[in-house]
């Protein structure tokens, strides 16, 4: 933790398949970069490598419905005909620390985070290096019916043409690489001036001044 900076919300959107959920695993498993994952509640029908309340919480559409008109969600959209969304309360939480929160969420929930948080947002799209690539992997995860996967195949054209909207692109071909140009994003971002001036400015002070 460090008290001196403001937290920041990294947000990583890709089309199904191009690999946010493998880089945000990677993330998560790194614990010296202290990232806060935000859990997202979805109203979609939980897959077998998934577990309740670790990668999503599963609820039904009513208490959905619920939550958005109580305003319980940070944001919320329809992405191929489930409803998802990111509780607010734990954001608010994590951010008052000074700590910084993951959030794997699509184009439409990044536009309203940008909207709502402005500066404290950081988004990153994620590109696969070709669309047979996509459709490999997408059959290779094994978890979606081939009818869910030719949807999430159509949706990822219209999903693509959003990348011009976020503040960083990786081409996620080779994982590695992609996972160390997401961790110089985090360091470059950690360091820009607006972020850290509050903890820096009395520090600069003793430096000029003695
Ligand atoms: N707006 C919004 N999108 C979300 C949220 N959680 C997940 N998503 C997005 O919903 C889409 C489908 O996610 P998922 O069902 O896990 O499938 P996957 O992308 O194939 O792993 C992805 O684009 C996610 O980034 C959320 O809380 N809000
Ligand atoms: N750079 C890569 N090269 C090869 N396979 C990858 C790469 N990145 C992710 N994958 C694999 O592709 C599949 C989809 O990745 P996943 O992270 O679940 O995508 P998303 O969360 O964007 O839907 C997974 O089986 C994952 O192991």
């Amino acid at each position: 933790m460090n008290p001196g900076r403001r937290g920041m919300i990294l947000i990583l959107s890709s089309p199904s398949g191009a690999g946010k959920t493998t880089l945000t695993r990677m993330l998560m498993q790194d614990k010296a970069l202290d990232l806060t994952l935000s859990v997202s509640v979805t109203t979609r029908t939980r897959r077998s490598s998934e577990v309740d309340g670790i990668h999503y919480r599963f609820i039904e559409r009513r208490e959905f419905e619920r939550m958005k008109a109580e305003g319980d969600l940070l944001e919320w959209a329809e992405v191929h005909g489930n409803g998802y969304g990111t509780p607010l309360a734990p954001v608010e939480a994590v951010l008052a620390q000074g700590r910084d929160m993951l959030f794997d969420i699509d184009w439409q929930g990044a536009a309203q985070v940008r909207e709502r948080l402005g500066d404290d947002v950081v988004s990153i799209f994620v590109l696969p290096p070709s669309m047979t690539e996509l459709r490999a992997r997408l059959e290779r995860r094994a978890e979606d019916s081939a009818i869910t996967i030719e949807k999430r195949l159509e949706a990822a054209r219209h999903e693509i043409e959003r990348w011009r909207n976020y503040h960083y692109v990786i081409v996620n071909d080779d994982l590695q690489r992609a996972y160390r140009d997401v961790l110089a994003i985090i360091a470059a971002e950690r360091l820009k001036v607006r972020r850290v001036q509050a903890g820096v400015a009395p520090f600069v002070e003793r430096l000029v001044h003695g």
